[in-house]
């Protein structure tokens, strides 16, 4: 039986005030089928509402109107418990306005902040991709993040990094196919990884809770752990099953509208808690699939 997660209690989150599906950068997006703004921003309200009944905080962001993809969080910045944000380098150019609020956002609530490659155009990195886990940062790269990310994480913040490297575009970030749920578990979908990494991720995980491939595109690996209780946008009867036997409280929530631009639960809020203490390495440290 695993410990509870150490992070995961405080929450960064971007109100979706202007949330469209203007450009399409992965497969789930199409500029024909909108989200609806009064059901985005009921379903927005019941996400934040569920972090806080777990427990949990919520910090809030304006959105940028030139940024629509802004209301998934998660991708702003790598943020720790101590006080550090590692900025993302989004992969796409209609993203990276939103780093230049994020910046100020995060500068503004006293985070010491740092870029990939120490000058914002180094290799992209998006936070998506990136879960403390065990004893390492697992770091996800290929569609959007870059292998070359990895190494500058692990030296500039002298962390053990283990990477995945995601071969599937509809799982196009870390967070689709892995979710920590506590110190032994995580939700994972191998199939999104190659081979070489689905072997790594066997030794990453001591006990992982597979999701079938209906799971997997139900979004069920993009949910939200908060304490004892598990946010999830879809928990299939035999997933339930298996979170509660955990000691879980299972929340479902209708995060329809967010799916409309790929992503859901754990795209929008972003952990501002993440603790590095067991993790780091003098010099860093970057573990490859073979
Ligand atoms: N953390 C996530 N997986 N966020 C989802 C991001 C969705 C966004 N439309 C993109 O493709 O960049």
């Amino acid at each position: 039986m695993g410990q509870p997660l150490r992070w995961g209690r405080r929450y960064l989150m971007v109100r979706p005030d202007h949330f469209r599906i203007d450009y399409v950068i992965n497969p789930y997006m199409s500029t024909q089928d909108q989200p609806d703004p009064a059901l985005t921003r009921r379903q927005w309200d019941a996400l934040r509402q569920a972090i806080v009944d777990a427990g949990g905080s919520v910090e809030v962001l304006e959105q940028r109107p030139d940024s629509p993809d802004m209301v998934y969080a998660m991708n702003l910045g790598l943020a720790t418990a101590d006080g550090r944000a590692m900025l993302s380098h989004m992969r796409f150019e209609p993203r990276r306005h939103e780093s230049l609020t994020a910046a100020e956002w995060f500068t503004g609530h006293g985070f010491a902040l740092d870029r990939a490659g120490g000058d914002g155009v180094g290799p992209h990195f998006e936070s998506g991709d990136a879960f403390v886990f065990g004893d390492s940062l697992v770091v996800g790269y290929g569609p959007r993040t870059e292998a070359l990310a990895l190494k500058h994480l692990a030296t500039e913040w002298n962390l053990r990094v283990r990477g995945l490297r995601i071969a599937h575009e509809g799982m196009y970030h870390l967070d689709l196919p892995f979710c920590p749920v506590d110190s032994t578990h995580a939700l994972v979908y191998p199939p999104a990884f190659d081979a070489a990494s689905q072997a790594e991720l066997a030794g990453i995980v001591p006990e992982p809770i597979v999701l079938t491939d209906d799971e997997a595109f139900a979004f069920s690996g993009n949910s939200v752990v908060v304490g004892e209780t598990i946010l999830m946008p879809a928990c299939s009867p035999r997933l339930r099953e298996i979170l509660t036997g955990l000691g879980l409280r299972v929340v479902v929530l209708d995060l329809s509208e967010f799916h409309k631009g790929g992503g859901s639960a754990r795209c929008l809020t972003n952990p501002l808690d993440f603790d590095l203490s067991g993790i780091t390495v003098p010099g860093g440290d970057v573990i490859l699939p073979a």
